[in-house]
């Protein structure tokens, strides 16, 4: 084995530069198929990707030629280490096709499904029916939506995800892992995941159990109390919201604790305003550049996709951000709705950009999140600033701001919404999935056990009768986009951690649900100086680099939102905020 360091460098050196070309035909072959999905445009892609499975396994020989680990230097090593663990890569070429493909009819079953009512209207679930979930209030209709929804898409995958799931699992059994879900776990560099998720949610939980409570007393008084199973949970189509992950859809009509009070959901004024997405995108990146971070390159003006293609091709138009990995391609791919969801929605996908901006000049196995949950809580952090009242009205979305008792409580609630109402489902995810991968959860019970967690954690349960005919995990589209979710169980702790030490810096003394550090070039540094790590360093350093600290903690997250904990408790005073964990079994068959 090869112990000179110097050969090291030099090999690693060549690797990197011949990468960016490899990664750069695959990702832009995967772009072109995301934005126009024809049997060619996959086909493509699939080429592409066995090309850079073929490259990755070649590095990972030639890796092995070194003895890297008994390297002295420590960057040298976690290069070499990450260069060895080549995920699906490692499959036979015919495994590897077979996989690819079957992700690529996932992703295209899932983007091009459409529901037809009986006048052959068809909407496709990106604006169709996401509109219906968020803004109609028949009962009848949203579950209309929400039954033909999955029988459109989930209930059409339940075969190939079994497949895909064996396939995916001899991948990583061929990289030394038990099973796929504890390949995804290692990128946490961490051996208690899942028991440091598991505390933090129940830390959560008490918060999580009065919004419920006050939430389904709301529903309880619009749909009547006879709509609501005796076990407790919330049917899962009344939540304005298709997977019922975010309740930010009710706030104006249903949920607003103190109605005299301006409203803090700024969907009308931005229509009003004639916003586009183009300004949109503009006002995102400004907040970007207040802060003296990166702003966006032409190339990601001239060939980002921010809105949905009128010309009837279909393209994937679940939102993502992309980085070519050639240092100079970054986009994103989103069919831009002119709402305040999709404002914050244009953030957190800007915030992946900056990212990728930020450490761009990093070796390529090191530009990726410090762990995959601070990628997702990047542009997280900007919206908690960009979403206060203060700052809706400085950027013109908002005429007046009331400061008083009674408006925050309005404002914390429509917060709570998004934040704290994601996290059971945020958690969920990959308690089913990783379930699936180490052999727990058979297919006979793919559904079985996804309800059960939707009942359990989420206190949600289907309005009708649910089989294993049916895949409802197909529905949402991080099964078949493969695309792992714990992370964004993550963010949405980690966020309120880098919010706070990011406040503090800008001199914000306020409560911290009011702090907004627009135009803070010390808290804009201190972000650049975690961001441009990528995943160079463990993520607990990275961490310390904003926050001081090394751990996952809710502490920030609870502080954010104790008026309302506060207020939530009176609320429910002497009520039972519990569900029982077992869904309702007298059920109505659709
Ligand atoms: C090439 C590629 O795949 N790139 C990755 C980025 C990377 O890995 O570099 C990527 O773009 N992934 C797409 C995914 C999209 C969204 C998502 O799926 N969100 C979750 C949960 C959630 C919801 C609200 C929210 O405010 C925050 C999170 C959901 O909708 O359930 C859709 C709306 C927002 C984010 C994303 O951006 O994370
Ligand atoms: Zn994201």
């Amino acid at each position: 084995l090869i112990t000179d360091e110097n050969e090291a460098w030099a090999f690693v050196n060549r690797v990197n530069d011949e990468s960016q070309e490899v990664y750069f035909k695959s990702i832009q072959a995967s772009w072109n198929y995301n934005t126009n999905l024809t049997d060619h445009n996959s086909q493509l892609s699939v080429e592409a990707k066995l090309v850079e499975a073929a490259f990755e396994k070649e590095v990972a020989a030639n890796a092995s030629r070194f003895n890297w680990t008994a390297f002295q230097n420590e960057t040298l090593k976690r290069i070499f280490k990450k260069a060895s663990d080549i995920g699906s890569a490692s499959l036979p070429e015919d495994r590897l096709t077979k996989l690819k493909v079957i992700e690529s009819e996932l992703e295209r079953l899932y983007s091009s499904a459409q529901l037809c009512d009986d006048d052959s209207t068809c909407n496709n679930l990106d604006p169709g029916l996401t509109r219906i979930l968020a803004e109609s209030r028949d009962y009848d209709k949203l579950l209309w939506a929400w039954f033909g929804w999955r029988n459109v898409s989930g209930r059409k995958m339940r075969n190939l995800y079994k497949e895909f799931v064996n396939i995916s699992n001899e991948a990583a059994r061929a990289n030394g892992y038990a099973d796929t879900g504890e390949y995804w776990r290692s990128w946490y560099d961490m051996d208690n995941l899942r028991e440091e998720c598991q505390k933090l949610y129940e830390q959560l939980k008490p918060l999580y159990l009065n919004l419920h409570a006050y939430v389904k007393r709301k529903l309880i008084d619009k749909y009547g109390e006879d709509k609501f199973p005796s076990t407790g949970q919330i049917p899962a189509h009344l939540l304005g919201n298709m997977w019922a992950q975010s309740w930010g859809n009710l706030y104006s009509d249903l949920l607003q604790p103190f109605k005299n009070k301006p409203s803090v959901d700024v969907t009308e004024a931005l229509k009003e305003q004639n916003y586009t997405a183009q300004k949109m995108f503009e006002v995102s990146e400004e907040f970007f550049t207040s802060l003296g971070l990166i702003p966006m390159p032409e190339e990601f003006w001239n060939h980002s996709m921010i809105v949905k293609p009128d010309d009837g091709r279909d393209v994937v138009c679940h939102a993502s951000a992309w980085d070519f990995l050639n240092q100079k391609d970054f986009r994103i791919k989103q069919c831009t709705d002119i709402t305040m969801s999709d404002l914050i929605t244009t953030h957190h996908e800007m915030g992946h950009i900056q990212y990728y901006l930020q450490y761009k000049n990093l070796p390529v196995v090191f530009r990726r999140g410090a762990n995959p949950g601070f990628h997702e809580a990047v542009g997280d952090v900007m919206s908690l600033s960009v979403s206060t009242p203060k700052h809706l009205k400085e950027i013109g979305l908002l005429e007046e701001v009331v400061d008083d008792e009674e408006s925050d409580i309005n404002f914390l609630l429509s917060q709570a919404l998004k934040k704290i109402a994601f996290l059971p489902f945020g958690y969920l995810i990959d308690q089913w999935r990783w379930s699936v991968f180490n052999g727990e959860t058979s297919p006979e019970d793919y559904n079985k056990k996804w309800w059960d967690l939707r009942c359990k954690y989420q206190g949600v349960s289907p309005p009708v009768q649910r089989t294993e005919d049916d895949f409802d995990p197909g529905a949402k589209y991080h099964i078949p986009g493969n695309t792992p979710y714990i992370r964004y169980f993550v963010s949405y702790v980690i966020q309120f951690q880098f919010h706070q030490a990011l406040c503090e810096a800008a001199n914000q003394t306020g409560p911290l649900y009011k702090c907004d550090i627009y135009n803070s070039h010390v808290a804009g540094n201190k972000l650049s100086d975690m961001l441009s790590l990528g995943s160079s360093k463990p993520w607990a350093v990275a961490m310390e680099k904003v926050t001081g600290n090394t751990t996952m903690d809710a502490g920030a997250i609870i502080e954010y939102f104790q008026p309302l904990i506060t207020w939530l408790e009176k609320q429910n005073e002497g009520m039972d905020i519990q569900w029982d964990e077992a869904c309702p079994t007298d059920l109505p068959v659709y």
